[in-house]
């Protein structure tokens, strides 16, 4: 981070609202995103941080929330002294409601005087740590009650879910919209403030080696895993109307697939890049009929099972979770791309919960060369793979063919890895630091804009719309397991299989890493 980006940050200072001040959102995320930007010198010496929920509070009883969330969450340490009394007291907090705008009125009143007090330029970043049916009412109210009057720039940040489907998304924005510009709202994808994320446009575009192989000609399939070891536990009031599709394809998934798969921009100006993303979007291949999802798409729930000798109990059992749930907690599915540069190579998304270990990796696996004597007759050549590892380890690697050494001419997989996250510990900034950070700047490259949600939208609403009408879709895997055998066959059938995450655990292939494994 150069000085001159933290210089456009703090020069005016900003005012830092967190709507959703006492929830699970703001205390295992945002406070400790915001002392790690502190610490940093990122916010500056002219901020304050104003918390706002219905629950009555003082400032004291709300530092002491923070504090703890610090402790616990963040990545940095922090000391009860006089460096934590400096942070503590710039935040308050200021119990609202919501619908009632009066409550606003009294907020821009005390927002003047905290502005006064650090010489705050009037810049106010508003974070909607809230439920998506609130978004609407906070945006009015902030008008009505005078708190976008203020001489500086007035920000939205908005978490997902960005509605239920493409009528339920579009209402919401229009209402946001009716307030903000479309360049004042910074709707979070948190996935897009992944180091490995954002690492994925250098890694393609930096390096000669990549880019002339990015196509159909060289690359047979794209293999896309974000796997979670974790069940639905106490989120199943969410969950259980969301799933897996909803909650993750619909986002992360998609933004994932996006980078993979976007043309190089003109610029990188987030408006370029953003065109990028939303052509492939849009070239993606809608799902036509209920035969053509159950074709290509596989969902699954977990029973219970078994995950490192700990018994698990099934998605129906969970105490948030209804009996007769029809609810996906596994979703696998073989997408296409139609455009010149994708044509008819398959990209294969899987997602899950109470899987057998936490991972995000992307792979890349090319076409094999074409057939050689010398070792074709011999032995089956192992394709290479580019190995993008998001999370929770971070790096890449590549596969290759090398020779084994010695007298016959064996063929033996090599993998060379980089593994950042070895390196850079835990160094690695959050991904919501760094979207607080850049919507502060008013940076929103690494944010959703709208067309990119609505076609997101419009290419998810059928899946879910023809497993309405077929609930008998729905398979089911043990707590553990790598969801459904539906999900490999769907790969079989290509003549591919899902690469395993980790590929370390596979034993014929040598590593040269940078871990000093
Ligand atoms: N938790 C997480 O890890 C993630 C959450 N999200 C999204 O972030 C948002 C918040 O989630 P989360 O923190 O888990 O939710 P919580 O239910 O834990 O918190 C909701 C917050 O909203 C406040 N609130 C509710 N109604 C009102 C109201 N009428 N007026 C003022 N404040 C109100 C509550 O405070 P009070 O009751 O005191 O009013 C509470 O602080 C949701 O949209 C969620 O989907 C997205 C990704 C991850
Ligand atoms: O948005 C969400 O993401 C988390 C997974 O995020 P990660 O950064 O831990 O990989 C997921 O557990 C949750 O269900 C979903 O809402």
């Amino acid at each position: 981070m150069t000085d001159q980006l933290i210089d456009n940050v703090t020069a005016d200072g900003a005012v830092y609202f967190i709507f959703g001040a006492t929830g699970d959102l703001a205390r295992r995320k945002l406070f400790p995103a915001l002392y790690s930007l502190y610490r940093e010198g990122k916010l500056g010496d002219k901020f304050a941080i104003v918390g706002l929920a219905r629950r009555p509070r003082t400032d004291e009883q709300f530092r002491e929330d923070v504090l703890e969330s610090i402790k616990e969450f963040c990545r940095y340490k922090i000391g009860e002294g006089q460096e934590w009394q400096d942070f503590a007291e710039r935040f308050t907090y200021h119990s609202l409601d919501i619908g009632n705008v009066d409550g606003f009125r009294e907020l821009q009143a005390s927002t003047e005087a905290l502005e006064a007090r650090y010489s705050i330029a009037g810049n106010r970043l508003f974070y909607l740590a809230l439920a998506p049916e609130l978004f609407g009412t906070v945006s009015r109210n902030l008008r009505d009650g005078g708190m976008l009057e203020s001489a500086g720039w007035h920000r939205l940040v908005i978490e997902k879910p960005f509605g239920y489907d493409y009528p339920s998304a579009s209402k919401l924005n229009e209402e946001i919209r009716h307030v903000f510009k479309e360049e004042e709202v910074f709707r979070i994808d948190h996935y897009l403030g992944k180091e490995m994320v954002q690492n994925i446009e250098v890694i393609r575009f930096a390096n000669a080696f990549f880019e002339p192989l990015w196509n159909k000609q060289h690359i047979a399939n794209v293999q896309i895993t974000l796997s979670e070891t974790v069940g639905v536990e106490e989120r199943g009031a969410y969950y259980n109307k969301s799933g897996a599709l909803r909650d993750m394809v619909q986002n992360h998934m998609l933004q994932m697939l996006t980078m993979i798969a976007m043309e190089p921009p003109s610029h990188l100006d987030p408006e370029a890049i953003r065109d990028e993303k939303v052509k492939v979007l849009r070239s993606l291949r809608s799902f036509k009929s209920g035969d053509e999802v159950r074709e290509r798409v596989i969902r699954g729930q977990y029973t219970s099972g078994e995950l490192r000798g700990q018994a698990l109990k099934g998605y129906r059992e969970e105490d948030s979770v209804p009996a007769d749930s029809t609810t996906e907690t596994f979703f696998a599915a073989r997408l296409f791309v139609d455009n010149f540069r994708w044509s008819g190579v398959p990209f294969y998304v899987r997602t899950g919960k109470r899987l057998p270990v936490k991972s995000t990796e992307i792979v890349v696996e090319f076409k094999n060369v074409p057939g050689n004597l010398l070792f074709a007759s011999r032995q089956q050549l192992q394709p290479n793979l580019l190995v993008i590892r998001v999370n929770p380890m971070e790096g890449i690697y590549i596969r290759i063919n090398a020779k084994k050494p010695g007298n016959e001419m064996t063929v033996q997989p090599v993998a060379m890895e980089f593994c950042q996250s070895c390196q850079v510990g835990i160094n690695t900034p959050e991904a919501y630091e760094r979207l607080i950070f850049d919507a502060a700047r008013g940076d929103s490259t690494y944010f959703t804009r709208w067309d990119e949600l609505a076609a997101a939208w419009q290419l998810v609403d059928p899946i879910a719309a023809a497993w309405q009408e077929h609930a008998a879709d729905l398979a089911h895997y043990s707590a553990g397991a790598w969801g459904p055998q539906q999900a490999h066959k769907l790969l079989h059938q290509d003549g591919f299989h899902w690469w395993p995450v980790n590929g370390q655990d596979e034993d014929n292939v040598i590593w040269v890493s940078n871990t000093g494994k």
